[in-house]
């Protein structure tokens, strides 16, 4: 009876195992086929089953088995999911150019300016153009060294606005705050001329942009499932044209303006953004002939790539922050090393000389990153750790699990700043510790991707790490903060790595601000 028995047991789970195996080997992408390997699929919803609401944790989860090259389907959505650095640096450095263009995932069918995309423009001409004046133009080193009085300007009008709250005992809802912030600098960075004008401009084009923005989001789902992408079921994509709509109209008039307004008598040092895009819209030597779709465009992308990320990293560093009192105090001790007995509010200059303000940034971009996966697409057929990789392969890479493998982060969920000061300290001697920030904080360290890496790396870094630590430092110096309600930390609602909503912790982060230095000198306790 028990031999029976366990014949039949054994029987039972060869069977068993024999029948997974083929099945694994009929439905993963196998060897046959040259592809990396990825669990088994269902047909039509491919993968999905498999994922959470944090896909970026999800598919760190699935590399545990499948390795850090797998192949995963969301729907009609083929991708090779990349989960370690060193299969990343292949992507992002040795074979950049082969990876420079990007998949695009979105309403696309919906876009009054067809064609005019910068953001995800394939690796071609108009993309290579606008990079290039990017980097020399728009946001070089002079040119963000010129807007130095916007960003200390804003940071100034925000804290005046809570020096009020605070003294009135109101909470605050810091990401309204933040998003407000980096709109007006942005808005005043860009069409700086239109804003002195009229100061309703970043308040309409914040309204603009966050309906455009929340239309596009609602895409996701439907998207998956190819051909149904054109059916416009809900009628998000009506009114994702029609915002577009309006902010072409609002675009249109301020355009025509700057042009109106033009004199030849304007030094290089006034000019802005769009004087900066006029010109070469205007100039008979331009490499490419600019159009004005495009130029609407750039300007809206602009919008888009950076008023939710920063005003998202802002709120989920207060978090971080408000969460690990030990850290804000040994913060606000830097601030008070840097200004001394001067009693004057942190500026722009001193922020070289703040490199645990800096670590504690950079670790919460680390924990959060609010790109959590850097999307690739590639231009020529090749072999990637062994397996083929044929031209239009659409590729994720994961930032969120490359950010929090335990091989290359120590403890890699938890929040220590002081893990980049080490290395840092190390690389001081050769380079400076400020430069050797920059270059990590732009994805030269591919162990390293907030802001991404390679020739698609994000290009307001710079720009972003300045507003990040001026604004972090501020709020740090001039309050104490406690969290609206009984509790005395934020509560995480979303999980991490998920940040689509643009709000730390998946809800407004209403905080109450006590002052303690008052940078207008006339309440300091
Ligand atoms: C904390 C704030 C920000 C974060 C965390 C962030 C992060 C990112 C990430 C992860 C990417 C994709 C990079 C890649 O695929 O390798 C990206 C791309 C980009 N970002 Fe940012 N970004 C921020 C702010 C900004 C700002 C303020 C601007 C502009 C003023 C900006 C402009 C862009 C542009 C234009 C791209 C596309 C580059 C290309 O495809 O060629 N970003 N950003």
């Amino acid at each position: 009876m028990n031999l029976d028995m366990n014949y039949t047991s054994c029987s039972y789970l060869f069977f068993t195992f024999i029948t997974i195996f083929l099945l694994h080997r009929l439905f993963s992408s196998s060897s046959r086929s040259g592809l990396p390997p990825g669990p088994l699929g269902l047909p039509i919803l491919g993968h999905m089953h498999l994922l959470r609401s944090s896909l970026p944790r999800s598919l760190q989860s699935l590399a545990h088995t499948y390795g850090p090259l797998m192949t995963i389907r969301i729907g009609s959505l083929h991708v090779l999911v990349v989960s370690d650095s060193d299969t990343a640096k292949q992507i992002l450095k040795t074979h950049d150019p082969d990876f420079a263009s990007k998949f695009v995932f979105g309403p696309r069918q919906f876009n009054v300016y067809k064609g005019a995309e910068f953001f995800n423009a394939p690796y071609g001409p108009y993309w290579r153009f606008m990079k290039k004046l990017c980097m020399t133009k728009l946001f070089a080193g002079y040119q963000l060294d010129r807007f130095v009085d916007i960003r200390e300007e804003e940071t100034l009008a925000l804290l005046t606005s809570l020096v009020e709250r605070s003294s009135n005992g109101e909470a605050c809802d810091l990401g309204l705050e933040f998003t407000a912030l980096t709109t007006k600098i942005l808005s005043k960075m860009v069409m700086g001329k239109r804003c002195r004008q009229n100061s309703d401009i970043p308040v309409e084009i914040r309204k603009i942009v966050s309906d455009i923005m929340a239309c596009a989001t609602r895409f996701g789902f439907m998207e998956l499932f190819g051909p149904l992408r054109d059916l416009d079921l809900f009628g998000n994509g009506k009114k994702l044209r029609s915002s577009i709509w309006q902010y072409d109209e609002l675009v249109e008039k301020i355009l025509k303006e700057y042009e109106n307004d033009k004199t030849n008598e304007e030094e290089e040092k006034d000019k802005d953004i769009v004087d900066i895009l006029l010109d070469t819209y205007n100039d008979p030597k331009a490499e490419l002939k600019l159009t004005m779709n495009q130029i609407k465009f750039f300007i809206l992308e602009l919008f888009m790539a950076s008023l939710d990320t920063t005003s998202a990293a802002l709120q989920w560093t207060m978090t971080e922050l408000i969460n690990h009192q030990d850290i804000f105090a040994k913060i606000r001790d830097e601030i008070k090393s840097v200004v001394g007995t001067s009693n004057r509010l942190i500026k722009e200059l001193d922020l070289q000389k703040l490199p645990y303000l800096q670590a504690a940034i950079k670790e919460t971009l680390r924990l959060h990153p609010v790109g959590p996966l850097l999307r690739r697409e590639s231009n020529t057929d090749m072999k990637i750790n062994g397996y083929d990789v044929k031209s239009g392969t659409k590729i994720f890479i994961n930032a969120y699990g490359i950010m929090r493998d335990p091989t290359t982060y120590k403890d890699p969920d938890k929040f220590i700043p002081e893990r980049f000061l080490v290395v840092e300290q190390d690389t001081e001697r050769k380079m400076g510790y400020y430069q050797q920030y920059m270059l990590e904080l732009k994805g030269q360290d591919v162990n390293y991707l907030a802001f991404g890496s390679g020739r698609r790396g994000c290009l307001g870094a710079s720009h972003a790490s300045l507003v990040l630590s001026l604004t972090i430092g501020s709020l740090v110096q001039c309050f104490n903060w406690t969290v609206k309600g009984d509790e005395d930390k934020i509560k995480i609602k979303l999980p991490t790595g998920f940040s689509a909503s643009g709000t730390a912790g998946g809800s407004s982060l209403m905080c109450s601000p006590e002052l303690c230095f008052d940078p207008f000198g006339y309440k300091t306790k």
